[in-house]
């Protein structure tokens, strides 16, 4: 099941909000109705949400009409900021939007259909690589799982997260693949329950063994010995490799630092922002108190009570074993492993860049 296709100039999402009740598709031709999806998280997930702003910078500029090369350009900026200002935490959503942009302001050609073509072009080059990169963040990291191994996972790095295949899910979906007779807890993750919701539902689609635990159990089941390593996904990393991710992911790796468990990240290097210094600098999303003092719409908080929603949290990079990239496994100290990968990626020229 795809998380997005196009489709003769439209950009069909999965409405990952009604998942797994019901399978609903988002018919997109205009980049505000992308923006909203993002927004709601109906498309989510950081590549995900790279690969759809693309797509939507792609809508915005097709609609603008545009006459000459300078229209065009405007256009596609106008739209870049909007889509910009959706999620500010997952840096694949600038990074999307600045290759495409990039492209554009590289490219001699003055006809504005020939660049429209070059944006789409652009767009179908960053899901594929996307999914390609998946499948290799997999073979990567399936060599770091026994045989065997009971793997905890937080919120959803899967397929719906990314263009396929998934980046922790992914290196799960590997080891499954392998024949490693992996078995995966999966964390409900409050208050958006990605893990209960689309975690669970993609494994059992894959027939891979899965359980699902509360947020609350994940101490005491690394207590009880029934973990044996930790893998999740990412929203940004850090030059130094502070990872943010989902809330409650820093929980979870100083628990495995207290229990001895491997805890890794798996991410594309399009997650990693070598523009920052360290985790104290990423941007975290909060966002509404709704999300917090209700489930599925039944309040299950007094109406007016103070909420705090962060949507991310920052791992430092000391709590984290390795970060499983599309171009090889990076190892402590990150501040040089993770530039030596960076580098081995060629980066288009010029590119503007919004942060
Ligand atoms: C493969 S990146 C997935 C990453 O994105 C999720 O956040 P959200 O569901 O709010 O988009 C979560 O942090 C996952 O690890």
């Amino acid at each position: 099941m795809d998380t997005m296709r196009w489709e003769n100039g439209t950009l069909v999402l999965l409405d990952q909000t009604k998942l797994p009740g019901r399978v609903e598709y988002i018919y997109c031709r205009d980049h505000e109705t992308v923006a909203e999806a993002i927004r709601s998280l109906r498309v989510r997930g950081a590549p995900a949400i790279g690969a759809a702003a693309a797509y939507g910078l792609v809508l915005g500029v097709l609609a603008s009409g545009a006459k000459s090369r300078e229209q065009l350009l405007a256009r596609a900026r106008e739209v870049a900021d909007v889509l910009a200002s959706t999620r500010p935490t997952a840096v694949n959503l600038t990074w999307a939007l600045n290759r495409l942009l990039a492209r554009l302001e590289a490219s001699p050609v003055a006809d504005p259909e020939e660049l429209t073509e070059l944006l789409i072009n652009e767009a179908h080059t960053i899901y594929r690589e996307d999914l390609e990169g998946n499948k290799r963040i997999g073979q990567f990291g399936q060599e770091l799982v026994p045989r065997g191994a009971r793997i905890l996972t937080h919120c959803n790095a899967g397929a719906l997260a990314t263009a396929g295949y998934g980046t922790a899910l992914g290196v799960i979906r590997a080891a499954h693949e392998a024949g490693k007779q992996v078995s995966v807890y999966a964390g409900e993750t409050r208050p958006l329950l990605q893990g209960a919701r689309l975690t669970t539902w993609e494994l059992l689609q894959d027939n891979i063994p899965v359980t699902l635990i509360t947020d609350n159990m994940a101490a005491y089941l690394m207590a009880r010995g029934m973990v044996d390593l930790v893998v999740v996904g990412a929203d940004r990393i850090a030059a130094n490799g502070d990872v943010a991710n989902k809330i409650g992911t820093y929980g979870l790796a100083v628990l495995a630092k207290e229990h001895g468990l491997p805890f890794y990240v798996a991410a594309p290097l399009s997650t990693v922002d070598l523009s920052l210094a360290s985790g104290k600098d990423i941007p975290i999303e909060e966002r509404e108190p709704e999300e917090v003092t209700h489930l599925a719409g039944v309040p299950v908080a007094p109406a007016g009570v103070k909420v705090w929603n962060p949507a991310f949290d920052v791992t430092p990079a000391r709590l984290v074993t390795a970060i499983i990239t599309d171009r090889g496994v990076a190892r402590p100290p990150y501040a040089e492993s993770l530039p030596r990968l960076c580098s081995s990626v060629a980066k288009p020229e010029n590119s503007i860049y919004f942060i």
